[in-house]
């Protein structure tokens, strides 16, 4: 017998005393400005700390746009399960079907490559080892989806085809040669016909190559390697070393809003979403399926979604069950670790209302 569905009015009420806790640790760890949005059963909450750009001190918000990094690999995993509802595309088909000779190993399947277990070697490991002077190196650059695979494949694979999680960038870059492909059309094009349009995500972009965010926006900070060294203002960058797999603009209301569509059904069928929702275990709290994340927390909930880290931004955005609660946070800094593990409190304090330290 079908599970019942999940009762999220059940959900205790957030904790806002606790998610505004979390935004002011968020800056004592270095973060400039950080802001948060929950939307519960059509409610809206909003929480806010410090500034948005460390010239003209402006006050952070929730109407800013900012670079929602990894979280993009949901938008072209949802492209993707939309082409195999179509019946444009098998997930169990070797990635070699439709991108001959791209890749070295046919065993390499669709599913291999959005659920991160390719093997495929993640190339932004050696772009950005030393982190300000790799992302110096590349902020103006355009790369082709081809040039970024090659990076890759210049390595060894981590592991055969489906024999273990590795979460790689490389993976997303062949999802978007998958989607253009087989589209006829830009990625762009298809997340806006297929996601942005239908759900009125009017602060919602893919501007590549373009480096300008458009409109009112957060300015992102890059933490430098060396402790103490100054800030770097990383706002404005091609994002071309990401492309489908991290290069997408967008808020907190319009990512709170993607995922409960995507949560409650209204971007691809029940079987696509049970697709994205098979699991492969990252750790004791993270699951990881076809381009979304699970996280348990500590009062028994799992939310859905997924976390983004391009240089200045921070993001999580996740959903429950039946995507009628969803938060998102984002803080403006990045490569600063303390401040990616404290935003995890954020979930904490939207979905079980509890106060973390
Ligand atoms: C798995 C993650 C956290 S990393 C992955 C992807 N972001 C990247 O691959 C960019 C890595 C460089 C970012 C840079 N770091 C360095 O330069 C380190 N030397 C910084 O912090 O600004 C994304 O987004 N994903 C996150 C995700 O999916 O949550």
């Amino acid at each position: 017998a079908p599970l019942p569905a999940p009762n999220t009015a059940a959900l205790p009420a957030p904790d806002m005393a606790g998610l505004r806790a979390v935004l002011r640790t968020l800056t004592a760890q270095g973060a400039p400005g950080a802001i948060a949005r929950i939307d519960d059963h059509g409610t809206v909450r909003t929480a806010a700390a410090g500034i948005d750009d460390r010239t003209t001190r402006r006050a952070i918000g929730n109407a800013d746009r900012f670079r929602i990094g990894s979280i993009t690999k949901s938008f072209s995993a949802v492209v993707l399960l939309q082409l195999v509802d179509a019946h444009k595309l098998n997930l169990d088909a070797s990635v070699d079907r439709y991108l001959p000779g791209l890749l070295p190993d046919k065993r390499i399947t669709v599913r291999h490559v959005l659920s991160h277990r390719s093997g495929l070697y993640d190339y932004t490991n050696s772009m950005f080892a030393s982190s300000v002077s790799g992302f110096e190196a590349v902020r103006n650059k355009v790369f082709t989806y081809r040039q970024l695979v090659q990076l890759s494949l210049r390595r060894p694979r981590t592991n055969a085809p489906g024999a273990a999680y590795s979460y790689s960038n490389t993976n997303f870059v062949v999802a978007g040669m998958l989607i253009e492909k087989l589209t006829g059309h830009s990625v762009g094009t298809e997340y806006r016909d297929r996601i942005i349009k239908p759900l009125k995500l009017r602060d919602t972009f893919y501007v590549h190559p373009a480096t300008k965010i458009p409109g009112r926006y957060a300015h992102g900070y890059l933490t430098p390697d060396r402790a103490g060294a100054p800030l770097v203002d990383a706002t404005d960058q091609t994002v071309s070393w990401a492309q489908s797999a991290g290069a997408v603009i967008s808020t907190t209301r319009d990512l709170n809003t993607f995922f409960s569509a995507l949560l409650g059904g209204r971007l691809t069928s029940a079987a696509q979403l049970a697709q994205m929702e098979r699991w492969t275990p990252v750790n004791s709290t993270t699951r990881y399926g076809l381009g979304l994340r699970r996280r348990d927390l500590s009062c028994g909930v799992s939310v859905y979604g997924h976390t983004g880290a391009v240089q200045g931004f921070y993001t999580y955005s996740f959903t429950s069950k039946d995507g009628r609660r969803s938060l998102t946070a984002l803080a403006n800094t990045s490569n600063n670790g303390r401040v990616l593990n404290t935003m995890a409190g954020t979930l904490e304090s939207a979905f079980c209302g509890k106060r973390t330290k």
